[in-house]
């Protein structure tokens, strides 16, 4: 499903240079959550936009759904983002001008004529529903608490029907109780079939994950099964 073969990253600007990943090697499979811990700085956002194809490695290669990215144009990689991939993010990047069922339609727009307004709009509706957000629909951001804004943005993320859901800090902004719920929900997108990926800083959050994948200076230096992971 996502697979990362000798991943190396160097961010360069005129005067440094600097390492953010080296040597990664990651097979993840489908139907697998895992989550991504390691100190700040270690490489974490920059491992899982390579995930997300929103950056590209250095050197090696990445592989999404059986296709190998590494020289694909912007436009391919943007469709391919599209179709497969859909995004959390800790400060849930919404649009403050849009109602929350305008927000979660935004990724249909991208698709090329494949469905008409009101199936958009039905989408929309249907995903809002998933995440349990139903009865605030003609609300705008500013109307909701963090962890409503943080469920439309999930809404948004699964609305186009991806397979891959990419997640940084997803609970990062929220109360411990907003971040069970919205762990609770990811957990059921992830029974539901979707494959998970989540950087988080919190083990507790990781702790409800399947696998849990360590990064430390930009280098892989722990993969572990969690076995007993709470429901
Ligand atoms: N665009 C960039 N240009 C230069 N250096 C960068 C850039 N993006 C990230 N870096 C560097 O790459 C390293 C890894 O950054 P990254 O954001 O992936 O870390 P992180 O583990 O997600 O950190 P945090 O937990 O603080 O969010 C850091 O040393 C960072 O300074």
């Amino acid at each position: 499903m996502i697979h990362l073969k000798n991943i190396e990253k160097v961010y360069r600007t005129s005067s440094i240079e600097t390492l953010a990943l080296t040597n990664v090697n990651l097979h993840i499979g489908a139907g697998e959550f895992v989550s991504i811990m390691g100190p700040s700085g270690c490489g974490k956002s920059t491992l899982l936009n390579m995930m997300g194809l929103l950056d590209a490695p250095s050197s090696g290669q990445v592989e999404i759904n059986g296709q190998t990215v590494t020289q694909y144009r912007d436009q391919e990689l943007a469709r391919l983002r599209n179709q497969h991939i859909g995004f959390i993010f800790q400060s849930f990047h919404l649009i403050n001008d849009l109602s929350v069922l305008d927000n979660v339609e935004i990724p249909l727009l991208y698709r090329k004529g494949d469905e008409t307004g009101s199936s958009r709009r039905q989408l929309a509706q249907l995903a809002l529903e998933r995440v349990g957000l139903s009865n605030r629909m003609k609300h705008f951001p500013g109307q909701l608490s963090g962890g409503q804004k943080q469920r439309v943005a999930i809404a948004r993320a699964i609305v186009g029907r991806p397979s891959i859901i990419l997640a940084d800090e997803p609970t990062g902004n929220l109360d411990s109780g907003m971040g069970n719920e919205i762990m609770g929900i990811l957990q059921q997108l992830n029974a539901d079939g979707a494959t998970i990926v989540m950087v988080t800083h919190d083990e507790t959050m990781a702790k409800k994950t399947h696998r849990l994948v360590r990064l430390f200076d930009g280098s892989m230096v722990g993969d572990s099964t969690l076995m007993y992971n709470e429901q």
